[in-house]
């Protein structure tokens, strides 16, 4: 299952803002070991009290975290409980949600590529560990590497770790499920299952937010429209850059068994080449 950490051990720090029916905070945790105490950066997450029948749902998604451990999957610590708080503890991931990294800074296209590949590999690492996650979206993406711009070329690729997928549909109410729309899988939303295609179209939808600077798909639908979305099978504004556009058509594709397997997306994405107009550019050669 997890670890359950002493909530002694643990110190707080700044508020953060909130997740999903969570507050976050900065903190850190204190390990004993022989006679050394050590701290470590952990961001902890805890669970809105109104929200706290759904305790059950919340720690799962903490030990389906622990439980599986990739290069681009977020590290949780454990889990604590005190009062009526129940608390997730992870890694502290040091450039936070990607969702809000894009809306604050200008990125190139090859960065926002490299982030796309990272994301399929860790695609296709839970396809084939047959795990669903059932909540890819680029609020919880977190970017621990490759966030300040200014930094030398090596320390400024991305490096993201993909969050845990919070609250299961299942414990979520319709209405909080509609506004999952384009996030969500049509199929998910007519029998609140996930099934192993759901996160393809969910891939399908983050790319859009990466590659649109993090603008949120769908905003100004109320859930009675974006249900009438999903209704008229309709699709998402589509990129300029075509070859991109064409993948996340094929990720969003309302018949779930069409859309490509993690390997074909993955060959996708290296088979793309960042548009020239972005290169020269960059190397100045093409007046602004
Ligand atoms: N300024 C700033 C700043 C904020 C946060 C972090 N670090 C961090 N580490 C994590 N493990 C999870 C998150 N996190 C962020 N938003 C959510 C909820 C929506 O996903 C989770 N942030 C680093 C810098």
């Amino acid at each position: 299952q997890f670890h359950m950490i002493k909530h002694e051990d643990l110190i707080w720090k700044e508020s953060l803002g909130q997740g999903s029916f969570t507050q976050i905070y900065r903190g850190g945790k204190v390990d004993r070991q022989d006679g050394e105490t050590h701290t470590t950066d952990v961001l902890l997450k805890v669970l809105d009290v109104e929200h706290k029948n759904s305790w059950e749902s919340f720690f799962e998604a903490a030990s389906f975290m622990s439980q599986i451990s990739h290069t681009h999957l977020l590290m949780v610590y454990g889990v604590s409980v005190h009062k009526s708080k129940n608390i997730m503890v992870q890694e502290f991931v040091k450039y936070g949600a990607l969702d809000l990294y894009l809306k604050r800074s200008s990125v190139s296209l090859s960065w926002k590529l490299d982030v796309a590949k990272q994301l399929a590999c860790t695609l296709n690492f839970l396809e084939e560990k047959n795990i669903v996650h059932g909540n890819i979206c680029a609020k919880n993406l977190l970017l621990a590497r490759g966030g300040d711009p200014n930094s030398e070329n090596s320390e400024n690729s991305p490096f993201i770790k993909l969050s845990d997928p919070g609250i299961s549909m299942a414990m979520l109410g319709k209405e909080v499920v509609l506004d999952r729309i384009p996030w969500v899988a049509p199929e998910v939303l007519e029998k609140l299952e996930l099934g192993q295609q759901c996160d393809k179209w969910s891939f399908g939808t983050t790319l859009w937010e990466i590659f649109n600077g993090g603008e949120i798909p769908l905003q100004r639908l109320d859930p009675k429209q974006k249900q009438r979305f999903y209704d008229q099978r309709s699709q998402l504004p589509c990129l300029e850059w075509a070859e991109l556009a064409d993948l996340i058509s094929q990720c969003m594709q309302y018949q779930a068994e069409l859309r490509p397997s993690s390997r074909s997306i993955i060959r996708h994405l290296n088979g793309l080449i960042t548009p020239d107009y972005e290169v020269l550019h960059a190397s100045g050669s093409v007046p602004e």
